[in-house]
């Protein structure tokens, strides 16, 4: 949800760019065609037009991240032609394109990009027979800094976010939110390609006894455990989530062929585990759930459930699965 905020909010920056872009550069293509300087309109035209079409194109295709980083490298390459062809009647314009490279890339690839553009400045212009080279050193390293410090903060604040967004906060699996997300994702994925998930509720067994006999510090505590176990036993492409009290859910890829055989792997290891502060094991039972053509999100969770409830029925400590 936070990724896909991200994303329109870096589409909005694209777009205000080619804005700027149409409206800042476009006269100066007139001006200097004006002034029969062609080789810096066609500079310019040609800028217009580079940063049109690739705001245009990440509309169109989604790739943002893509088209910003191109965008970076085309505006500060763009810049750099245009001061090596037309001297100090363009070198105001290093300021602005430099700062716009950190509302296009992550704060270290702007440097790095600005860093690149900087020396080939310094390499490839004659500028600096007229402008001052300590004073251009010195603004630019000011600016550069400037927008690297906030844009780092802004990137920290949006992760923080995110986390917040995402994130049970006691136990550090992902929260419901964020598992609508995925399993719309997954289903998405599903219908499209093939591409199937298992759908699992794990619950805890008797987990009410553990906070009645041990407190509720020690009943919190062994959901952090639960969580660090799981987690350790399900492969990178796996996800848990906290559903709600001791019940979590855990959206299974399509690459793991064997789901039973896996589930039962992930049980006995939950098993063997998860203990109370006596050394008695905690079990869990298993409500499983694949994905079949026609699947929405409420009935996946609900057959999951219904297996859950199944195999709490059966005595817990078990994983049933969905027949349908
Ligand atoms: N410590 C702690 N307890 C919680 C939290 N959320 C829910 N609980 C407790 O979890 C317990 C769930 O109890 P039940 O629904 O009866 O389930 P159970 O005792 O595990 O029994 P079965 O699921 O039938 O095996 C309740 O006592 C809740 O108070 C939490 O964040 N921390």
């Amino acid at each position: 949800m936070i990724n896909q905020l991200q994303e329109k909010y870096q589409l909005s920056l694209l777009l205000l760019l080619s804005i700027v872009a149409v409206l800042g550069v476009f006269p100066f293509v007139v001006i200097r065609f004006l002034e029969h300087n062609y080789v810096a309109a066609i500079i310019d035209m040609t800028l217009v037009i580079g940063i049109v079409s690739l705001v245009a194109y990440a509309h169109k295709a989604k790739q943002i991240r893509l088209v910003s980083a191109i965008l970076a490298i085309f505006i500060n390459a763009g810049v750099v032609t245009i001061v090596v062809a037309n001297g100090t009647g363009s070198f105001l314009w290093v300021y602005p394109v430099f700062a716009s490279t950190f509302i296009l890339v992550r704060p270290i690839e702007a440097f790095i990009i600005n860093l690149v553009a900087c020396l080939s400045l310094l390499a490839l212009s004659d500028i600096f027979e007229t402008v001052s080279l300590n004073s251009f050193v010195v603004t630019i390293i000011m600016l550069s800094m400037s927008a690297f410090v906030y844009a780092s903060h802004g990137a920290k604040q949006f992760s923080l976010l995110e986390t917040l967004n995402s994130v049970d906060p006691l136990t550090g699996a992902l929260n419901r939110r964020a598992m609508s997300t995925d399993i719309q994702a997954a289903l998405a994925l599903a219908e499209r390609q093939g591409v199937s998930h298992v759908l699992a509720i794990l619950d805890l067994d008797f987990f009410k006894k553990i906070n009645d006999k041990f407190g509720h510090a020690v009943g919190d505590k062994v959901l952090k455990d639960f969580v660090t176990i799981t987690t350790t036993h399900i492969r990178k492409h796996d996800r848990l989530y906290r559903f709600g009290g001791e019940e979590f859910v855990l959206l299974i890829s399509d690459s793991n062929k064997q789901p039973q055989a896996f589930i039962q792997h992930l049980r006995t290891a939950i098993k063997n585990e998860l203990k109370t502060p006596d050394g008695q094991e905690i079990t869990v039972s298993f409500g499983v759930a694949s994905w079949v053509k026609g699947t929405t999100a409420d009935t996946w969770l609900k057959r999951a459930d219904e297996a859950l409830y199944l195999a709490k029925e059966n005595g817990r400590d078990c994983a049933v699965f969905s027949k349908d």
